[in-house]
């Protein structure tokens, strides 16, 4: 079997395929590095084998948790690391190194999933991503800005009255009707900010490629923004899509 992380700043996504078929075992969502131990271990019939990871966590972190999987589970563990080009994509920025990792793979799996078209991925984690990928395979670039957890935090810690708990903040979702309460008020805006954000992503890919290219959406927080973007793709696992390209076991 064969263990795929997504390290980002908040959660760790984990999966577990069978090798021979690629089916699904058993995949998870964990906030530390013990939780992801404690699930894995509670799986019976668990046999890994090799373990890919993607992390935009610090060297020390990632390098910590993966001397505790190679550890518990006697697995070798490779992890994706940054390219200039790969399957056909070319890193945009300056300094190819500085991409996030989960950038640069989300791209990879969009822009294969694509199949030759340009693409705008767009990723609702702890920040919110937005990258461009013409059909040549050339990364226009992208934008980064706070996604939902950081800006209702951002309101929380630096306001006097704003104070809710997570669940009426769930509730407060159920609609985009200006709010009668805080935390209505706080939830519908920060969710608007980001309908806000893909609707002018959208507009500059239109004025980019016209019609002709495919929109991605991932993250934890895609669901917030999905219908913005009828035709948009919601792939929840695109990150692991590029991982696997990037990250093959032959
Ligand atoms: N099962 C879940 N567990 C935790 N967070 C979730 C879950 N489903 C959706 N979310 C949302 O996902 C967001 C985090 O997205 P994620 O892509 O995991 O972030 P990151 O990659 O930065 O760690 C949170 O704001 C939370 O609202
Ligand atoms: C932009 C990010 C913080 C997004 O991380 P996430 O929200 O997925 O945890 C991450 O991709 C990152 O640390 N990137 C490095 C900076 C850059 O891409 O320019
Ligand atoms: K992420």
């Amino acid at each position: 079997m064969i263990l795929e992380l997504d390290c980002g700043n908040s959660f760790i996504k984990w999966r577990v395929l069978e090798s021979a078929s690629g089916a699904l075992f058993a995949e998870g969502i964990v906030d530390s590095d013990l939780a992801l131990l404690k699930s894995l271990k509670a799986r019976d019939g668990l046999a890994l084998r090799r373990c890919r990871v993607v992390s935009v966590r610090t060297t020390e972190e990632t390098d910590s948790l993966i001397d505790v999987l190679e550890r518990e589970f006697a697995i070798s563990v490779v992890r994706a690391t940054s390219a200039q080009q790969m399957s056909g994509v070319r890193n945009g920025y300056e300094d190819y190194q500085r991409l996030g990792l989960d950038r640069w793979l989300a791209m990879l799996g969009g822009f294969h999933l694509a199949s030759g078209k340009a693409c705008l991925v767009l990723d609702f984690g702890t920040a919110v991503t937005a990258d461009f990928v013409a059909a040549d395979g050339e990364h226009l670039g992208g934008f980064i800005c706070p996604g939902m957890p950081l800006m209702r935090d951002q309101l929380r810690t630096h306001t006097r009255k704003i104070r809710y708990g997570d669940l009426a903040a769930e509730r407060a979702l159920s609609s985009t009707a200006p709010g009668r309460t805080t935390v209505e008020a706080v939830e519908r805006g920060c969710s608007l900010m980001l309908r806000g954000f893909v609707l002018t992503q959208l507009e500059m890919a239109r004025a980019y490629w016209e019609e002709n290219f495919v929109v991605f959406i991932t993250g934890g927080d895609a669901q917030l923004v999905a219908d913005v973007a009828p035709d948009a793709r919601v792939v929840p696992d695109l990150v692991f899509v590029g991982l696997a390209m990037a990250c093959p076991f032959s």
